[in-house]
């Protein structure tokens, strides 16, 4: 596996990507809302990794709970691997909480699947399969 992202949650996604425009001295590279989710996503790429915005599009987005709730920061690392579906199996075998029955249609053409923080030491962890 390796970090395909980190999702950071943020209140104003317009102004984070300005701000994350001049820290990494580089252009948004894709930006997409992804209503499933309820968040609009706004991607720059950081060598093999991404840095992934996340904005809520709707007052029952996770990403606004999350929000109101702890304020903006660091929501989730995620990492790429062949096969989600066997990742999955195998987490569920060894007794992660995996959130997602099957995995759902992600951002950036993944396929994603969630794991609960309370079994990673407090980080929500998230699997990503390229579709491409
Ligand atoms: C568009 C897809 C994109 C991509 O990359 O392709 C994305 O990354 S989408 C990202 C947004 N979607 C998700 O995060 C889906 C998975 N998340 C969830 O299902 C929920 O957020 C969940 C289950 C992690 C938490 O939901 P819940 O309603 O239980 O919220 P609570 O505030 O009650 O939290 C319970 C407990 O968990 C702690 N918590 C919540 N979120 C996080 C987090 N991101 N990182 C670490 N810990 C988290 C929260 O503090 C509570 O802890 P407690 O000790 O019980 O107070
Ligand atoms: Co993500």
């Amino acid at each position: 596996m390796h970090i395909d992202h980190i999702g950071i949650a943020v209140e104003d996604i317009e102004k984070a990507v300005e701000t994350y425009e001049n820290l990494l001295d580089e252009e948004c590279y894709k930006r997409e809302v992804v209503e499933d989710q309820q968040v609009d996503t706004a991607f720059f790429k950081t060598g093999e990794s991404k840095v992934e915005l996340l904005g809520p599009t709707d007052p029952n987005s996770v990403i606004r709970k999350y929000v109101d709730k702890q304020g903006e920061g660091m929501h989730h690392v995620a990492f790429e691997v062949e096969d989600i579906h066997a990742e999955l199996d195998r987490l569920r075998d060894e007794g992660f909480t995996v959130l997602n029955e099957k995995p759902k249609q992600g951002a950036d053409n993944k396929l994603v699947a969630f794991v609960h923080p309370k079994d990673n030491h407090g980080v929500l962890v998230e699997l990503c399969q390229s579709q491409d």
